[in-house]
């Protein structure tokens, strides 16, 4: 039977798209957002199969912002079916999928709760795999940053957990007895992971377990006091609950996060916390397969993805608290264009995604200002270069009033540049030369879009796109269209900002400045 699943799954993968293999009539749409239903529904062409797929990593993320309703929860017998079917024939062993599992969850962790404001984690590790999880987890968090506790009351003694043990040993994370934890968890930790008890629970606990859910259960008076408390990430099961009639007398645990692995178990329906996380990157297709798992692909390289609605905020409570090194007069290039590429090469080392993209403002002769996103394809000391059509608002726009501004964020780094001036059209040859080192498909897009007029459906573009598609399809040169070319922007002022605490952050302003007949940049301090 599986050499039978392995096969039918092989023929399957040739779908693009991960945990979409059932069948064609079966993606019959488990993810709410339109786009996503759009895209899927309809027979779609070659083009729009492409460029979704491209585009993929940014889809699945938003894809994985689903109806709850539409991912599927294992019962208790299916989840300890999987466990076994993937430990026997289908080769993995504990440690592996434990490892993962583990992963996942320190990794769902940092995604939510960032160590600057939680750093004091207690992971409660039970005797099972559930345990073993947040020992792994416990010891993936000290490498991320945080500062990991574990009370592992009832030890098993086996190598896996006595290894998991001394890895964390060898960290010098503490183990806490449960007569060394105090009664009351709140003031010496920020996160408390649980981890005692998994999809093999049954019954009621038993001691010492029952009075450390008990503690956990006993946070949520503080809700009252509005003191704060610690959050309370949950592995696979909240710990008490039943695992598939979740809390039944609901007096048990109500965890804050609950990182569900492989696929959620039944009793997380009821789940009511602020996130829940799938982690387990691991179930082969023939399991899903199998158990007609709908769930939610992965984005990314990451471990674990967001199911269920994401918490409602207030706006106005979002805020970041940038910590960056000081940036000092006397550190800067005395060139602005010279600082830039320093800090250009730090975005490209810092790995951000596309560090080029910048902010292009304009204004038509009516004052009326208009930004967009552009990519920055070359600076030199002449000025910053990007391509674009010559009839779109922004070329409009130029014509009247060739002046604009540019603006960089870099976040990662808590750094943005604005760079002011005066712009041109590059020469005839250098938008040649650029535009035929594109990828095809963008030469023909470019011909495609009369950028900035209305189109009465992207079908029309499909459709001019397939029949230029096919014109080209022998390899011959693509022309290009007389309206598509780059600008030059030559700087008349920059400033370097960078992000510091309480909102003092760093401004270094470059104006040019003539002195004895010799243009000099000025460099100013501004206020924050
Ligand atoms: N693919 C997967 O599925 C993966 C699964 N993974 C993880 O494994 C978890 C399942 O692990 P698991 O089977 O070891 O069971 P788990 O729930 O941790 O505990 C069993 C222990 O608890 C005990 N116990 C039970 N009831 C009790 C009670 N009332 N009071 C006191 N004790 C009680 C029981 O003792 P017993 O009753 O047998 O005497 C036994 O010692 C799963 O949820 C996930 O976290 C990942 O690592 C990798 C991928
Ligand atoms: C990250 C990013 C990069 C972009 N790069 C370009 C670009 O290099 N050239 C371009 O014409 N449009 C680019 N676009 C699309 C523009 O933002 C904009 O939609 C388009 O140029 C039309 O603008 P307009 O109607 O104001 O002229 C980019 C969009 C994004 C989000
Ligand atoms: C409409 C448009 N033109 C041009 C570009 C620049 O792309 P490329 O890097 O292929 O030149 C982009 C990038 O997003 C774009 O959206
Ligand atoms: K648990």
């Amino acid at each position: 039977m599986w050499s039978q699943l392995v096969h039918k799954t092989r023929r399957m993968t040739c779908f693009l798209l991960p945990y979409y293999h059932n069948s064609p009539s079966t993606t019959k749409l488990i993810f709410t957002p339109h786009y996503a239903s759009s895209v899927f529904l309809r027979p779609v062409s070659s083009l729009a199969v492409r460029s979704f797929c491209s585009k993929s990593g940014a889809m699945s993320s938003l894809q994985s912002l689903q109806n709850l309703d539409s991912v599927s929860f294992l019962k208790q017998r299916e989840a300890a079916e999987i466990d076994e079917t993937l430990m026997g024939p289908l080769g993995f062993s504990v440690d592996q999928l434990m490892e993962l599992a583990g992963l996942s969850v320190a990794t769902s962790i940092a995604e939510v709760y960032k160590p600057t404001e939680y750093s004091r984690v207690l992971a409660i590790c039970g005797p099972g795999n559930n345990g073993g999880d947040g020992l792994v987890a416990a010891r993936h968090l000290h490498h991320f940053g945080y500062k990991p506790f574990v009370c592992y009351p009832k030890r098993t003694p086996k190598p896996l957990y006595s290894g998991l043990v001394t890895q964390l040993e060898s960290l010098s994370v503490p183990f806490l007895s449960t007569e060394d934890l105090p009664l009351d968890l709140s003031k010496d930790f920020d996160i408390l992971v649980d981890a005692m008890f998994g999809f093999s629970f049954h019954g009621a606990p038993r001691p010492p377990f029952d009075d450390l859910i008990q503690r956990l259960v006993c946070l949520h008076s503080n809700d009252q006091t509005h003191q704060k408390r610690p959050v309370i990430v949950s592995i696979d099961i909240p710990s008490g609950w039943h695992v598939e009639e979740a809390d039944i007398d609901g007096e048990g645990i109500k965890p804050d996060m609950l990182v569900s692995l492989t696929a959620p178990k039944l009793c997380a329906k009821k789940f009511c916390g602020s996130h829940h996380f799938l982690g387990g990157r691991f179930v082969p297709p023939v399991i899903a397969d199998k158990y007609k798992l709908h769930l939610p692909p992965y984005p990314g390289t990451s471990m674990c993805v967001r199911i269920g609605k994401p918490p409602q905020v207030d706006i106005s409570t979002l805020r970041e608290n940038y910590i960056s090194p000081e940036f000092l007069e006397e550190q800067v290039e005395s060139d602005p264009i010279d600082q830039f590429r320093k800090w250009f090469d730090d975005a490209m080392a810092a790995d951000l995604r596309e560090p080029n993209a910048m902010a292009l403002s304009t204004a038509g002769k009516d004052g009326k200002l208009s930004s967009r996103m552009v990519l920055l394809k070359g600076v030199d000391k002449d000025g910053f270069v990007w391509y674009t059509n010559y009839e779109s608002r922004k070329a409009r726009e130029l014509s009247e009033n060739p002046c604009a501004s540019l603006l960089f964020y870099w976040e990662g780094l808590n750094r943005q540049v604005r760079i002011e001036g005066s712009v041109q059209k590059v020469s005839d040859e250098e938008s040649e030369q650029y535009f035929h080192s594109r990828p095809r498909g963008s030469q023909i897009g470019a011909i495609v879009s009369k950028q900035s007029s209305v189109v009465p459906g992207r079908h029309v573009l499909y459709q001019q796109y397939e029949e230029l598609e096919e014109k080209f399809s022998d390899g011959s040169v693509i022309p290009k269209p007389a309206h598509w070319g780059g600008y030059r922007l030559k700087p008349k002022l920059f400033e370097f900002w960078q992000g510091q605490q309480s909102r003092l952050h760093d401004r270094l302003q470059y104006s040019p400045q003539e002195i004895d007949g010799k243009l000099v940049w000025k460099i100013d301090r501004l206020a924050p």
